[in-house]
């Protein structure tokens, strides 16, 4: 399922914190947003997901505006995992998961051994199949998170929303989760804030900085060291990675602030040699 931003404001606290994002992700793609803290890269997935609407702009799944979808209907388009959860259940793990099965017709009764299984194997893809009898409460910040992506996956929409996923999982998980995401083949936008991995898992990627699209491109394209300069204010130095060969950036220091004490310096005449990918 395609999903086409348009022209996207939005408002948060009454001050405009998203100004004119268009962004297109063709179907089955992954597109990577990243941004400094408080960019509004949670903002636009809101916007994106249909949590909140925007002040002004559209998006569209498929073409249809989503603003004319039920919210069943956008329940089974689109699965959000938001950056913060409030869930301090003590639900058992997998009654949690099937929560993600209701957009497909279950009620309150009893689940169906198909949305059980379903919910199951969502488990043991995330490599969380141990816990499903475990309170949810009780579980640490990573095994939370890869439960929280097990009911997305659960959902089984054609698009997701995925609002820093990686939080709380130690490495392995990380590469794993962001694997996974790749492997189901759906439309994916999701923010991140390693910007390595965010290069080795998307097709995409979109840097906010003040609400605006700074860069959109490949990550080859839009990942180097004067736009890591100018917009976290961090020194980079960019090499290909010696195995597979991609764009992998060093950092190094904080370039040294304005004057004004607000935010990095206007970039300089990029210093480091920047060794290009093959
Ligand atoms: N509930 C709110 N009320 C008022 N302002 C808000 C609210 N939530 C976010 N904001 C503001 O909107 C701006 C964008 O926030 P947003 O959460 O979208 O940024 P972000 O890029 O996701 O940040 P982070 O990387 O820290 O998660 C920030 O300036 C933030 O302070």
């Amino acid at each position: 399922m395609r999903v086409d931003v348009e022209n996207l404001r939005a408002h948060r606290g009454g001050r405009p914190v998203i100004t004119d994002v268009s962004v297109s992700v063709p179907s089955g793609t992954v597109l990577g947003l990243l941004g400094p803290n408080g960019s509004g890269k949670s903002t636009l997935l809101r916007a994106v997901s249909g949590l909140a609407a925007p002040s002004a702009g559209r998006v569209r799944f498929d073409g249809t505006d989503i603003t004319s979808l039920g919210r069943k209907e956008m329940a089974r388009r689109v699965a959000v995992m938001a950056q913060e959860h409030s869930e301090e259940f003590e639900i058992p793990v997998l009654d949690l998961v099937l929560l993600g099965r209701i957009p497909h017709g279950r009620g309150y009764g009893r689940d169906s051994d198909h949305d059980i299984s379903f919910a199951q194997q969502a488990l043991a893809r995330v490599g969380a199949a141990h816990l499903e009898n475990r309170p949810f409460s009780a579980l640490s910040g990573g095994e939370r998170q890869r439960v929280l992506f097990a009911r997305t996956l659960t959902q089984d929409t054609p698009v997701l929303v995925l609002d820093e996923p990686t939080n709380h999982l130690d490495i392995a998980h990380q590469l794993e989760l962001l694997d996974l995401v790749r492997a189901t083949g759906r439309t994916v936008v999701v923010a991140l804030h390693d910007l390595n991995l965010a290069a080795r898992s998307c097709d995409a990627i979109g840097v906010l900085a003040e609400g605006s699209l700074l860069s959109l491109g490949t990550p080859d394209e839009v990942l180097h060291t004067d736009l890591v300069r100018s917009v976290f204010g961090v020194e980079s130095t960019a090499v290909a990675h010696p195995r597979s060969g991609r764009r992998h950036l060093l950092f190094d220091a904080c370039s040294p602030p304005k004057p004004n004490g607000h935010g990095p310096t206007n970039p300089p005449t990029p210093t480091e040699e920047e060794v290009t990918t093959p």
